[in-house]
């Protein structure tokens, strides 16, 4: 609007310029006498000129004013001043003009404030649009088996904080992050985004319903990526006095809990195991470094090695491992307790109590229908991955800078899966490390698969962050084939009598 009035000033000053000119030239050749008629004629036309610009001054100043935010005040001497100033003496000759120009101007701030209201319900509808776009995407792209990604940046830690406490990582909407690089802004699309003051609660509502498809006997991946420091831990296991409970804690409640509900259709039975890999080697965290399960002498005296296998559905399943039964989500987590004390940890420069192994929690639910026998078996699988890292970073030395190594192997094996997963290559390397065998049916297999990936909002770990998301953007791009393991009441009992005549048991014709 302020740009049409500038043209129409323009022009009418122009046009007046022109006018005056053509007056003077006529004055001069005095021929006023001659043509007393067209005299009068250019005279009003002049008049009529001097109106119009000075109309569209009048306009123009109370365009201006609302652009640079003034408002004009009806002070009538104030005002005359005022815009005599700016618009030469004589330019306004009546109150009557300052009142018109407060009118007018009154009239534009309620039209400015009116196309506000519109812009800013145009640009609401859009953002809710977009998120709703992006909603429905991530429906699609889970309902087609894309592994999940959710993003979580952690609060600023006290050392970042003395660093400066430069944020560079800020979340956009639900669903987009956006990190501040030397290049400028860069954004990243994942399931759903948490900040720094998203709960333990609020991220596990998110994926509770895993807990519930692992029951139905699906094959279920929940693991934590990112560099060390950046959450995994937190995320996953909680907080050490466990005031903030993570996803294995509260996953263990919530099996039990629809178990629960569930009790007079369906009869259940949860086991689990629990292991490390710690420097490419998995360890049974049921049985201690010495060598004694607990509660129990080793077997032969030794301890049993764990080999990752498939069986013929592709489910992976550690042989040697022992699984243990729990009938409540106490007895689960006092399992896991017993495990956690097996784990090493140590203290690097990023983070004081660093997890320098991948930790795998495998839950195992069979559950049988009561009404029609059939029984199936969902595996729901809970890693916490070791922290990707820079030894120089980290302040990493002698069998620290091996445990590094050993974990930054193991992840640079997990990004070549994720990488020739993604590109769909016909060769996918799983052979290449055990980590990338644990978790061979989490990742292009035929589990449902959720992967969060933890990051840092300070601009010190800019590289770390950037990395992180460039690898989880990646592994979104992956496709599952998740499939329920159900079989029917005939198939479970024939499987059960195969059990027992392999034991050494006898079976009798009603058993079959
Ligand atoms: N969302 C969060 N809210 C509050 N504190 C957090 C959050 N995420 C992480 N922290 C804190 O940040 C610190 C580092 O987190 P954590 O140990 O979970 O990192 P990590 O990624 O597991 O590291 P590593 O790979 O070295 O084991 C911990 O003190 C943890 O309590």
């Amino acid at each position: 609007m302020i740009e049409e009035n500038r043209a129409a000033l323009v022009e009418a000053r122009d046009k007046l310029g022109r006018e005056q000119m053509a007056r003077e030239d006529s004055i001069s050749k005095e021929d006023k006498s001659n043509d007393q008629e067209g005299f009068a004629e250019s005279e009003s036309s002049m008049s009529l000129l001097q109106e119009t610009v000075r109309g569209y001054e009048v306009s123009y100043l109370a365009l201006d004013c609302i652009k640079t935010g003034e408002s004009l005040v009806i002070n009538e001497c104030d005002a005359v001043a005022e815009l005599e100033d700016i618009l030469g003496q004589g330019t306004i000759r009546t109150t009557e003009e300052v009142k018109s120009v407060g009118q007018q101007l009154l009239l534009l701030q309620d039209q400015l404030k009116q196309v506000k209201d519109e812009k800013k319900k145009i640009i609401d509808n859009y953002t809710s649009e977009r998120t709703m776009r992006k909603k429905y995407y991530n429906m699609v792209e889970d309902m087609k088996g894309k592994i999940r990604v959710f993003c979580r940046i952690r609060p600023l830690s006290r050392t970042e904080d003395a660093q400066g406490g430069v944020i560079a990582v800020e979340k956009i909407d639900d669903f987009s992050v956006s990190v501040d690089t030397p290049r400028g802004p860069r954004e990243f699309q994942f399931d759903k985004v948490f900040t720094a003051e998203a709960s333990q609660e609020d991220l596990f509502q998110d994926t509770n319903r895993l807990i519930q498809s692992a029951i139905d006997g699906y094959n279920v991946c929940i693991f934590a990526y990112g560099q060390t420091g950046s959450g995994k831990t937190f995320t996953m296991v909680g907080d050490k006095d466990q005031k903030n409970p993570g996803i294995m804690p509260r996953s263990f409640n919530a099996i039990f809990d629809i178990i629960r509900e569930s009790s007079t259709k369906f009869d259940f039975k949860v086991s689990a195991y629990m292991l490390e890999l710690y420097n490419d080697r998995l360890q049974d965290l049921f049985v201690s470094p010495a060598g004694e399960a607990h509660g129990q002498p080793p077997s032969h005296g030794q301890v049993r090695r764990v080999e990752i296998k498939r069986n013929r559905k592709g489910v992976v399943f550690a042989q040697g491992a022992e699984t243990k039964e729990a009938f409540s989500a106490q007895e689960l987590y006092a399992l896991f307790l017993q495990a956690c004390a097996n784990r090493h940890i140590s203290a690097t420069k990023m983070n004081v109590e660093s997890s320098r192994s991948h930790l795998i929690v495998c839950i195992m639910v069979d559950s049988r229908n009561l009404t029609n026998g059939s029984v199936s078996t969902g595996k729901l699988s809970l890693v916490d991955l070791a922290g990707s890292e820079r030894a120089a970073k980290t302040g990493a030395k002698d069998h620290q800078l091996k445990e590094a190594n050993s974990i930054n192997k193991s992840l640079s094996a997990l990004g070549d899966v994720i990488s020739a997963l993604s590109a769909e290559l016909p060769h996918v390397p799983y052979r290449n490390s055990k980590l990338t065998q644990v978790m061979q049916d989490s990742l292009g297999g035929n589990a449902k698969t959720l992967m969060i990936v933890n990051i840092s909002p300070s601009e010190c770990n800019l590289e770390e962050t950037l990395t992180s998301l460039v690898y989880a953007t990646r592994v979104k791009a992956i496709t599952n084939n998740a499939q329920r393991h159900v079989e029917s009441k005939v198939i479970a009992q024939l499987k059960e009598v195969i059990i027992r005549l392999r034991s050494g048991q006898t079976v009798e014709d009603e058993d079959v």
